[in-house]
């Protein structure tokens, strides 16, 4: 007879989406390929976006700034989300042989069921609710595989603000054609919004319950205290790694910007390419009286990246030999710096 596998239940602590992705990743490293694995947590105020995403044409990071709203980006594919704490994140990570993804999903839908939420899965990664105008995305799901182990992990989406959801992830209006997976935007719903006692803590122990059940097995849930996480070194890098620039916009897929506006001093139209998040071509256009200025700007763009920062050191490239157009950059700066937006 087969033995029953091992589970373990590992729970995070913190709210931090960066400490929470880098968990995980240490998670799937150290993970003991003979256990299954389940690990539940909550980001607040955070968008995460998917491996080969563009944040500046998947959400609204000028809302997402001024509300102080975090940017991740995950290493599994698929979609942007938005989460606080109205929303619960799961990861079922194992070694490849025990992968089984149709297994997830009965877990999922039995820890609903618990609840009393009637669900169902949907397309390849998706649990909705079937309503009779039609299903709404109760949870999304995306997946990474190395060579020996995998992991699925998804979405749950309680009592979330839809309102702030739909505006984080609807991008500020701009021209911008970009490679990369674009997200399939969904109508959602809270499961509070049928079953007014769904909570995080109820999830999270009809979640335990359906895992244990489904592996035969049970474990005491284990508290991963944020303090020894920090203790990590590798935790301590990866957590440098996910909250870099580098990773989160500097990650993006290869994109082309086109700016334009009318400035009291001309009209212009800036137009980029962007690879890594830098400025790699940069063309601009006006009819401005001062055609050198626009020369030294265009090559000052190049080789800055696609940020504010960016776009101040190439005006003050500009201003340095310029220096009697002061106010002119100053209108110009401005405008950059709006449209790049981070
Ligand atoms: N929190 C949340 N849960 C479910 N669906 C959401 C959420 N936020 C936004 N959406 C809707 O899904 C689409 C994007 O769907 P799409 O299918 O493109 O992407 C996903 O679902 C990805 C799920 C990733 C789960 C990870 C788990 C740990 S960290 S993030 C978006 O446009 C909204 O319509």
């Amino acid at each position: 007879m087969s033995q029953a596998p091992r589970v373990r239940i590992l729970l995070s602590e913190t709210y931090n989406p960066w400490f929470n992705l880098a968990t995980e990743d240490w998670i799937f490293r150290e993970l003991d390929p003979s256990a299954q694995t389940l690990f539940l947590w909550r980001n607040d105020n955070t968008v995460v976006i998917g491996r080969n995403q563009n944040p500046w044409s998947e959400c609204n990071l000028t809302r997402m700034e001024e509300d102080k709203v975090f940017l991740a980006r995950r290493t599994s594919g698929g979609g942007a989300v938005f989460h606080d704490l109205g929303n619960t994140c799961f990861t079922f990570l194992s070694a490849k042989e025990g992968y089984n993804k149709t297994a997830n999903i009965t877990i999922l839908l039995d820890a609903l069921s618990r609840l009393g939420v009637k669900a169902q899965a949907s397309g390849r990664n998706d649990l909705v609710i079937p309503l009779e105008d039609g299903p709404r995305k109760i949870s999304g799901s995306a997946y990474r595989e190395t060579k020996d182990r995998a992991f699925h992990h998804g979405t749950f989406l309680i009592g979330a603000d839809l309102t702030r959801l739909s505006n984080y992830l609807t991008p500020h209006p701009k021209k911008l054609e970009s490679k990369g997976s674009a997200s399939v935007r969904s109508r959602v719903m809270n499961i509070r919004d049928l079953q007014p006692e769904a909570s995080h803590e109820a999830l999270v122990e009809a979640m335990i319950g359906a895992f244990c059940d489904f592996h035969g097995a049970t474990a005491e849930p284990e508290l991963l205290e944020p303090s020894f996480l920090e203790s990590q070194p590798s935790l301590k890098r990866t957590f440098d790694h996910y909250a870099s620039w580098d990773w989160r916009f500097g990650n993006a897929p290869r994109f082309s910007h086109q700016m334009v506006e009318y400035l009291s001093w001309g009209f212009f139209e800036v137009h980029v390419d962007a690879e890594n998040g830098h400025v790699t071509r940069a063309q601009v256009f006006s009819d401005a009286l001062y055609p050198d200025l626009v020369q030294d700007l265009q090559a000052a763009l190049v080789g800055k990246p696609h940020s504010r920062d960016g776009m101040r050191q190439a005006v003050a490239e500009a201003r340095s030999r310029h220096p009697a157009q002061e106010r002119e950059l100053g209108e110009l700066e401005a405008w950059l710096m709006g449209q790049v937006e981070v």
